[in-house]
């Protein structure tokens, strides 16, 4: 794919030690989260300040297209079923069936997390998204669906495009899938299960499934909507048929897209206050504590939020980072300026994110001098000087920040396509200016 064309933002230069307070937007896993349980509920809610990104705005489009109403009031929406539960007004005799069209756009919780709810629909739903979706793994939705005896129409690619033959209905029950390539496959599903006639039984088999937290977070959401699922024992879940309950939720600070900011503080031997961090939380994003801390951080959290000083001590780490890999670019870069060798591992899954996320960090940062290289589940980054050039980002939003983050201390960075940080936060540019002063 040729990405010429795309617009390069000379990333800041840092004048000295970054000083500033980032509040930063909602998270984008809870919010779309909270969207699809809304959507499937008894009757309508409020999700106070949600992410408004493209990923958010996305799943809205896709629920309000399968019948759910989402209506924006000032920072807030509130969510009406509509239609799901499922219709039991399907169409008149003798009418064509409807034939609904959901864009995924490049979002992994859209293309995931909304085909198991078009199997409840009376209509033939047809997901496609970006072209970096048309290549991420997709292969186990289809399966599962089949499985749960609802008919897809694909090319046999195991990737978008596809079409669901929603029946009005979906059996559930016992199913069996391989998650490894993406926790969304067991947290789509685990959302939908309760709507399903007998509820499901869901259980993985292959090598390990990733982002154990962001499958806590879909369990602990479905429980607060009053569903019952026992996650006992590993690699199984079962989620019990019934309603689920409308409710008011508070929509966290995405502590993943705090990880730039944070980083700042850290390279520049600054300090970032992020208010609204929450002492308890699903979210990976919390482990940035520990693991920046693991690289020469000093990090408090209390009632004003977190606080991160760089000690101007930055050095390098071995982590797994199975369960967290979406904080891997902005870690990577981290890495690639400390004083010592790096290893992250157990990120193999990051091959089918945004975009192969290990082949683009090795050659980005190879590009600016670095010293990066690919293991068969991974990255190994030793530091060398660095010099200015061209960080390509690859329609990913952490790419493009993880080359902010080196722009900080490394003249003359320009990183294309800074704007499609708008997936998870957009306004990206403009919170990066003021947070540098
Ligand atoms: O369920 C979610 O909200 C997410 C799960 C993770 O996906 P993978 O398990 O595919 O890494 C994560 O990387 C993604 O950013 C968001
Ligand atoms: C992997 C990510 O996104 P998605 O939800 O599209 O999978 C991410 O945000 O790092």
């Amino acid at each position: 794919m040729t990405t010429a064309q795309l617009p390069l933002w000379p990333a800041p230069l840092a004048s000295g030690p970054v000083d500033a307070v980032v509040p930063v937007p909602g998270s984008k896993s809870v919010t779309n989260r909270a969207l699809v349980l809304a959507a499937l509920a008894d009757g309508p809610s409020l999700l106070r300040r949600p992410l408004r990104a493209r990923d958010t705005r996305l799943m809205a489009a896709a629920l309000g297209a399968l019948g759910a109403g989402v209506e924006e009031l000032g920072e807030d929406w509130r969510v009406t079923p509509g239609t799901l539960p499922p219709s039991t007004d399907s169409a008149a005799p003798g009418a064509a069936r409807p034939a609904l069209d959901v864009d995924c756009g490049l979002a992994g919780t859209v293309m995931r997390f909304v085909p198991p709810l078009a199997g409840l629909l009376d209509a033939d739903v047809r997901f496609d998204g970006d072209p970096h979706a048309r290549v991420r793994p997709m292969a186990t939705v289809v399966g599962a669906l089949r499985g749960l005896g609802v008919a897809v129409d694909d090319d046999g690619r195991g990737t978008l495009p596809f079409t669901v033959h929603g029946t009005g209905a979906v059996r559930g029950g016992d199913l069996v899938i391989d998650a490894s390539a993406s926790s969304q496959f067991v947290s789509g599903l685990l959302l939908a299960g309760a709507r399903f006639g007998e509820g499901l039984a869901l259980r993985h088999e292959g090598p390990p499934v990733p982002s154990q937290p962001h499958i806590d977070m879909s369990v602990e959401m479905l429980r607060a909507a009053g569903v019952v699922v026992d996650d006992s024992a590993p690699g199984a879940w079962r989620v019990e048929p019934g309603r689920l309950r409308a409710r008011d939720l508070d929509v966290e600070p995405d502590l993943s897209n705090a990880a730039p900011f944070l980083a700042a503080a850290l390279v520049t031997g600054g300090r970032v206050r992020v208010p609204g961090w929450p002492r308890r939380t699903t979210q990976p994003g919390d482990a940035l504590r520990w693991l920046l801390g693991a690289m020469g951080a000093a990090v408090t959290l209390d009632d004003e939020g977190l606080e991160l000083r760089g000690t101007g001590e930055l050095r390098g780490i071995d982590a797994d980072l199975h369960d967290v890999g979406e904080l891997t670019p902005v870690l990577v870069a981290v890495a690639a300026l400390a004083s010592t060798p790096s290893t992250f591992r157990g990120i193999a899954h990051l091959r089918g994110h945004e975009t192969d996320r290990l082949a683009a960090l090795a050659r980005e940062l190879d590009g600016l001098g670095g010293d990066v290289t690919e293991t068969p589940d991974g990255l190994e980054v030793r530091p060398r000087p660095l010099h200015g050039g061209v960080f390509r980002s690859y329609a990913d939003h952490r790419m493009a920040t993880a080359g902010a983050v080196l722009g900080l201390v490394v003249p003359g960075v320009e990183v294309e396509d800074i704007e499609t940080t708008s997936k998870t936060l957009p306004g990206f540019a403009g919170m990066w200016a003021r947070a540098l002063g």
